[in-house]
C-alpha cells in the first residue's frame, strides 16, 4: 500500500510498480499533494540515451515515472521480441542515479533517484483481452495514425506504429502524466506520437529529446549490443551518411538528388552494412521532398547488418 506521502522511496531506488491499482493509488496522491508528474515511456535495457530522457524529465516535472515495457503489438511475428533484453534490475540500478544526478536535483521532496517510479505492468494488465503478435487474433481496441504510419519505418514494419500509438494511448491513460519524453533517435515515432496527441486530444504536453551517441557517432540504441565486434565500426555507416548529407545542407544544398548521393556513397563504401532505406521527408506531413523548403527535413534511414537492424536521423533546419 502506497501511503499519501510516499510519493518517492526512502532509498536510493525508484518505487516499483506493477500494478494498475498501485500506480493509480501513486498518482491520486501525487495530485493531492499538487505535484507534476513526467513520463518517459521505454522498453527497458536502458543507456544514456534514455537516461537523458529522464534528466529532461527531472528538470521540468517534481516527480518522474519511467515505464518499462516490452510492447508485443509493435513487434511482428519474425522479429525479436522474444530476444529483446529484458534487464530490470539493472535498469533500476541506473535510475537510482549517479551522485552527480543526485545534485541536480530539482525536487526538494525527491531522494536523488533519476525517477520516482519504475512502473513495469504485465501483459494481462495493458492487454485485458490478451495480446498476440499475430494481428489477425488481436482483440480490443487498438490505435492508428494514420498519414504518418505507413512510409519510411512502416515500409518495412506495417505493424509498428500501430503497436506504438496503442501502448502510448494506454500509458498516457494509466499514468496520466503532465509531460512526455521522447528521444529524437525515432524520428517517426515522435511526429507519429504529436499527431496522436493533437488528434486524441490527450492532456499531455511533448518535448523530443536530442539523440546521445558514442563517442564515434552511433547512436545509443539497446539494439547496439546484438553488434558483434567486427560489425561495431561499420556501424557507424549510417550517422556518416547523414553528417555528410547535413554538411552539405549547411554548405546551402538543398537537392535531394545530391543528397542523397553523398549518403548512399557512406553506406556503399562500408562492410557487412546493406541500405534498408534512406528518406529526405517533410518535418511534419512525412512526404518525400525533391527540394528542402523552408520547413525544413528529416533525413533518417536504416540499414541492416548481419546482427542488427539500426536506424538513425538528422533534422535540417527544422525541430520535431
Ligand atoms: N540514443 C538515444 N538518444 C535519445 N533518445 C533515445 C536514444 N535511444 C532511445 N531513445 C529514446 O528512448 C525511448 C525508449 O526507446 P527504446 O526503449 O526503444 O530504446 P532504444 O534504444 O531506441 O531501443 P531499440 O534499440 O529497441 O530501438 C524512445 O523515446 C527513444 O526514442
Ligand atoms: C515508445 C515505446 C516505449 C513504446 O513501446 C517504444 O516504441 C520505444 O521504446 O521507442
Ligand atoms: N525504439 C523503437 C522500439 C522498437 O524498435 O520496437
Amino acid at each position: 500500500m502506497l501511503g499519501a506521502t510516499n510519493l518517492s522511496d526512502d532509498s536510493r531506488a525508484p518505487l516499483l510498480i506493477h500494478s494498475v491499482a498501485d500506480l493509480r493509488r501513486w498518482r491520486r496522491n501525487a495530485l493531492m499533494a499538487g505535484k507534476t508528474v513526467g513520463m518517459v515511456p521505454t522498453m527497458g535495457a536502458l543507456h544514456d540515451g534514455h537516461l537523458n530522457l529522464v534528466r529532461r524529465a527531472r528538470t521540468s516535472c517534481d516527480l518522474v515515472v519511467v515505464c518499462i515495457y516490452v510492447n508485443p503489438s509493435q513487434f511482428a511475428p519474425h522479429e525479436d521480441l522474444d530476444q529483446y533484453p529484458r534487464t530490470l534490475q539493472q535498469d533500476i540500478a541506473l535510475l537510482g542515479g549517479s551522485a552527480k544526478d543526485a545534485a541536480r536535483q530539482t525536487d526538494a521532496s525527491a531522494t536523488g533517484c533519476l525517477a520516482d517510479v519504475v512502473f513495469a505492468p504485465s501483459n494481462e494488465s495493458v492487454y485485458p483481452d490478451g495480446i498476440t503478435t499475430v494481428r489477425k487474433d488481436q482483440r480490443g481496441a487498438f490505435v492508428e495514425v494514420l498519414g504518418l504510419s505507413h512510409q519510411m519505418e512502416g515500409v518495412t514494419r506495417p505493424h509498428f506504429f500501430r503497436g506504438v500509438a496503442t501502448i502510448v494511448t494506454k500509458l498516457i491513460n494509466l499514468v496520466q502524466p503532465d509531460r512526455v519524453f521522447f528521444g529524437q533517435k525515432d524520428a517517426q515515432q515522435c511526429v507519429v506520437v504529436r499527431s496522436l496527441i493533437r488528434n486524441l486530444c490527450l492532456p499531455v504536453e511533448m518535448t523530443v529529446v536530442e539523440t546521445t551517441r558514442e563517442q564515434d557517432g552511433l547512436a545509443m540504441s539497446s539494439r547496439n549490443r546484438y553488434l558483434t565486434a567486427e560489425e561495431r565500426q561499420p556501424a557507424i555507416a549510417l550517422y556518416k551518411a547523414l553528417r555528410r548529407a547535413q554538411t552539405a545542407y549547411l554548405e546551402g544544398e538543398r537537392r535531394r538528388s545530391a543528397l542523397m548521393e553523398l549518403a548512399n556513397a557512406e553506406i556503399s563504401a562500408a562492410p557487412n552494412v546493406s541500405l534498408e532505406y534512406l528518406s529526405l521527408a517533410h518535418p511534419r506531413t512525412l512526404d518525400e521532398l525533391d527540394n528542402i523548403g523552408e520547413d525544413g527535413a528529416i533525413i533518417s534511414g536504416a540499414i541492416r547488418m548481419p546482427s542488427a537492424r539500426l536506424i538513425d536521423n538528422l533534422l535540417l533546419g527544422c525541430e520535431l
